[in-house]
């Protein structure tokens, strides 16, 4: 089978991909998700002239001209509003948020009037008419549409909408990923290793990436090499409710590689499996009814580099979110050679050195160095069949941090 180019394995992954329903939440459990639907102001605020500082409302004809004296006929706090009318050459001591009595058209900030006792003011600096006023509205009006359908709740947006009041929000539901570990060497983290075994390391990361676009992981640890073991998490994954099944390695050709058969088994079908890409190349791609399945390589850099490039743009779509790579040009740091017809996507350093990035390759690039993937901050991506590079040549490097 012909491998897939890495963009066409992409876009074949993403097919009908969109954001998953909607659920209503608190407004406080909904920081950082996504709307499912607008938010329409259900009031208007300020709901009524507002005094936008501390002083006296008063009748701009009173207070055009200095000196002016008036009389102080009664106060207005905020939450509670002053209920008679202000004739001529009266004032309304007021505050910050109170509604602006009837009557009165302009606000004396506090500053601006000496009080003369015996309920009396000076004003001593002439004040305009609607001076220091919020008007009714200024903010919004009910039946605004406040915010737009795939909004992320970040903090502006939130007091927005509770301003609107609404104790409650709908969300696109957060993408929920299986992760199903394949192998029999492989032990969790903390345990007293036989001489055979190894750590099981991808799910973490993997699960972190997920976290890191919005998504939800369920881990289900570790399955042995036997059908039935991967079959069972395979079933428990789908019972969860999960939109994305990730299996990480068996996704091979070894005797062991058995993702595809159980998943095959348990009513997956197979769109790609195997693309034009190194690291990454054995990976597969299915359905499983509306559950999309991601068989990873099993080699930890593989596993997360295809998790950058796959998972991670299908989880934000999922969730209504937009994922864009961070792609920059460089310069090389050092020369590479010709590359083969897999995508390379090359492990390394950038750094800044007067306005340009440069990007220095590793040496070694087996896709089992997780220290190496630790350290890099970028990936060098070399289209198939690149011609060998100089240093100093340009070329595109995807940001990781
Ligand atoms: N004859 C061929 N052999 C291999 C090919 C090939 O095309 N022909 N492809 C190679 C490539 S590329 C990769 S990548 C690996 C991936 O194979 P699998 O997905 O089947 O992965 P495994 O064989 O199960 O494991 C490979 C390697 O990774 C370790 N591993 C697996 N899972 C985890 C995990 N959760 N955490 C940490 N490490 C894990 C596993 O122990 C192996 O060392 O196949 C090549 N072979
Ligand atoms: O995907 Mo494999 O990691 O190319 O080594």
């Amino acid at each position: 089978m012909a491998l897939v180019p890495v963009a066409e394995a992409l876009e074949r992954l993403l097919d009908g991909a969109t954001a998953l329903p909607g659920e209503s939440i608190a407004l406080m459990d909904a920081p950082d998700r996504v709307l499912a639907e607008p938010v329409v102001a259900l009031r208007t605020q300020p709901p009524f002239n507002a005094s936008a500082m501390d002083g006296y409302a008063a009748r701009a004809a009173d207070v055009a001209s200095i000196p002016a004296r008036l009389s102080v006929i009664g106060m207005a706090p905020a939450g509670r509003g002053f209920e008679g009318i202000i004739g001529p050459a009266q004032a309304v001591r007021i505050f910050t948020g109170a509604p602006l009595p009837a009557g009165a058209d302009t606000i004396v900030i506090q500053e601006n009037a000496r009080d003369l006792g015996g309920g009396g003011i000076e004003v001593i600096e002439p004040t305009p008419e609607w001076r220091n006023i919020r008007g009714l509205g200024l903010d919004f009006s009910k039946g605004d549409v406040l915010l737009e359908k795939g909004r992320v709740l970040d903090p502006a947006a939130l007091s927005l909408a509770a301003s609107a009041n609404h104790p409650r929000v709908s969300v696109v539901k957060r993408p929920l990923v299986a992760i199903i570990a394949t192998g029999d060497e492989l032990l969790p983290p903390g345990s007293d290793l036989g001489p055979d075994q190894i750590i099981s390391s991808n799910a973490y990361g993997v699960a972190a990436a997920a976290a890191s676009v919005g998504a939800d992981a369920l881990d289900l640890g570790i399955a042995a090499d036997h059908h039935e073991a991967i079959a069972t998490l395979v079933k428990r994954a789908v019972a969860a409710g999960a939109d994305v099944i990730v299996t990480l390695g068996g996704a091979s050709v070894g005797d062991h590689d058995l993702v595809h058969d159980v998943l095959t088994g348990e009513g997956m079908t197979l769109d790609f499996w195997k693309i034009a890409m190194r690291p990454g190349k054995p990976l597969m791609f299915g359905r499983l009814g509306d559950v999309r399945c991601i068989g990873l390589p099993g080699n930890p850099v593989a596993s997360l580099v295809c998790t950058q490039l796959f998972l991670k743009p299908l989880l934000a779509r999922l969730g209504g979110r937009v994922h864009r790579q961070d792609m920059r040009e460089a310069r090389l740091g050092t020369a590479m050679p010709a590359n083969d017809l897999r995508q390379d996507y090359v492990r390394a350093v950038v750094t800044e050195e007067a306005g340009t990035l440069l990007a220095t390759p590793f040496g070694i690039q087996d896709s089992s160095m997780l220290r190496m993937l630790a350290d890099a901050n970028a990936l060098i991506v070399r289209e198939p069949f690149a011609p060998s590079a100089a240093a100093g040549a340009a070329c595109s490097v995807l940001m990781l941090r």
